[in-house]
């Protein structure tokens, strides 16, 4: 299995969480390629099992703009058969906007027709001790 996890940050949550994904599909010795949102042809998603998206949420639930073609360029493809999952970081502060990115991004995912390898998950902020087992169980439900 090959994995490739997206991310999109500003101020570092969201690549330290994906680093922390990263981090747990190489100990199950999964070979993952890890790409910024902007420099990410989705084209390039076909030669892959699984896919991690890792977006943040800015301005009241909206996508980050470096990832607005990509999310435009999601839809135009068929991804039968390929993994996928959402993972992000935001700030809980913004109540029923929190992590909307995760949100709008699985449902783009679902167009696509790939397959859904487990629940989102939506981390408050930096990535803290608190938070590795829910990364754990995030990683560890998408190898089952
Ligand atoms: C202007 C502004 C708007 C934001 N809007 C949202 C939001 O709607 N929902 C949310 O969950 N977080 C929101 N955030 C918080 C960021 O998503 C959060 O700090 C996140 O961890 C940043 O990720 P990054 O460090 O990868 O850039 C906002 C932050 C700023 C500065």
């Amino acid at each position: 299995m090959n994995a490739k996890v997206i991310y999109a940050t500003i101020t570092g949550n969201n690549e330290k969480l994906a680093d922390l994904i990263i981090e747990r599909l190489s100990r199950n010795h999964i070979a993952t390629v890890k790409e910024e949102i902007s420099l990410s042809d989705p084209e390039t998603l076909l030669n892959f099992d699984l896919i991690i998206l890792v977006p943040y949420t800015y301005d009241l639930g909206a996508l980050p703009d470096e990832g607005l073609d990509f999310y435009d360029d999601l839809a135009t493809l068929d991804l039968t058969g390929i993994k996928y999952a959402v993972a992000g970081s935001g700030d809980d502060f913004y109540g029923s906007d929190f992590c909307k990115a995760v949100d709008i991004f699985d449902l783009a995912f679902q167009a696509t027709n790939a397959t859904k390898a487990t629940a989102n998950l939506k981390i408050n902020l930096w990535p803290e001790a608190t938070d590795l087992p829910l990364i754990d169980q995030f990683v560890a439900d998408i190898l089952k």
